[in-house]
């Protein structure tokens, strides 16, 4: 195992952060950590990076105690923080140099590594960290953290507030650095990167949810799911919810998102019964089930 968690536990005084955490992550694996903000993903991160130590439980990187072995450790792990850690007054080659330096190395030495994503931005080498966009930033931090040839790269939501477009290009760049042989943990709110990931453990108020592949993880729904809307979707929301046979009703984008007790309720029965509160516009389908329909069935079950 890269990284081994054993029944971690971390509190901030009376805020319990992790409450028994355990997970591993194969050598070569892209790991993904999704949950909520607030679900105790910094902190874990921060603890295998050997930056905050456990109160309770052991972990180790690549067979090194993230407490006992801290400083060899850290030889071995890419980090890059949720806020960049780049130094804005330091233009783009002085972060470079700077990242290297610290580990004992230079640029040239483990180019090859860092020059795919790299050379995006070296047209802006002069140019002050503080100053470059978002997409740039995030580039150049990633450069900074690759920059002493990790075993394994650790990244606590990179794509957070990142458009569309550069988040997409972020997550490929994360593929080839697998194909590198890098593991990679990555943690993020965002559901729909669960799927570019090999294995995830979805994580909510401290608490691993489950652990699986993506696909292994929807596959555990185990609920018909229904897609339903009306004109007055918030009248919608309630009416549903007030239906003795419905089992959970979640907004989902332009539809919510309706398991029933009974799985044999048939759409026709929905249609008629919302139809039948004055709703217009009743749309009733038979929808798939992604991960955040599981997040939110094993949020429930966790709570009650
Ligand atoms: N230094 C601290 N002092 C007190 N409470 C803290 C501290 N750091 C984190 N917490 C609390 O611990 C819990 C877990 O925080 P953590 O940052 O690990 O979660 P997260 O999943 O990374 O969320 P975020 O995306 O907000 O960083 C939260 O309730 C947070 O408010």
């Amino acid at each position: 195992m890269m990284i081994s968690v054993g029944n971690i536990e971390k509190s901030y005084g009376e805020v319990k952060a992790l409450r028994g955490v355990s997970l591993e992550v194969k050598e070569g694996e892209l790991f993904g950590l999704i949950g909520p903000d607030g679900a105790g993903k910094t902190s874990l991160i921060r603890i295998l990076v050997t930056l905050l130590k456990p109160d309770v439980g052991s972990a180790t990187v690549n067979e090194l105690d993230v407490v006992k072995d801290f400083r060899k450790l850290r030889n071995q792990i890419g980090y890059m923080p949720g806020r960049f850690s780049l130094y804005p007054d330091l233009t783009v080659e002085e972060n470079m140099t700077f990242f290297a330096t610290v580990f004992g190395t230079t640029i040239e030495e483990n180019y090859h590594l860092v020059k795919d994503i790299y050379q995006q931005i070296e047209p802006f080498k002069e140019r002050l960290a503080g100053r470059l966009s978002g997409g740039m930033k995030q580039k150049l931090a990633l450069s900074c953290a690759l920059i002493h040839a990790p075993k394994v790269l650790v990244l606590d939501e990179p794509t957070t507030g990142v458009d569309a477009v550069s988040r997409k290009e972020f997550w490929e760049m994360l593929k080839r650095l697998q194909k590198m042989g890098i593991t990679i943990l990555v943690s993020t709110p965002y559901m729909d990167e669960a799927n570019l990931c090999d294995r995830v453990a979805l994580i909510q108020d401290g608490k691993i949810l489950t652990i699986d592949t993506p696909e292994k993880v929807t596959q555990s729904f185990g609920h018909k799911l229904w897609a339903i809307r009306s004109d007055n979707m918030y009248l919608c929301i309630r009416h549903l919810r007030e239906h003795s046979e419905s089992d959970s009703v979640f907004a989902f984008g332009e539809y919510l998102h309706v398991t029933w007790k009974d799985q044999d309720m048939q759409a026709d029965e929905m249609e008629k019964y919302l139809s039948d509160l004055g709703h217009t516009n009743v749309e009733v389908k038979r929808t798939e089930p992604g991960i955040e329909d599981v997040f939110m069935d094993l949020m429930q079950k966790h709570d009650n």
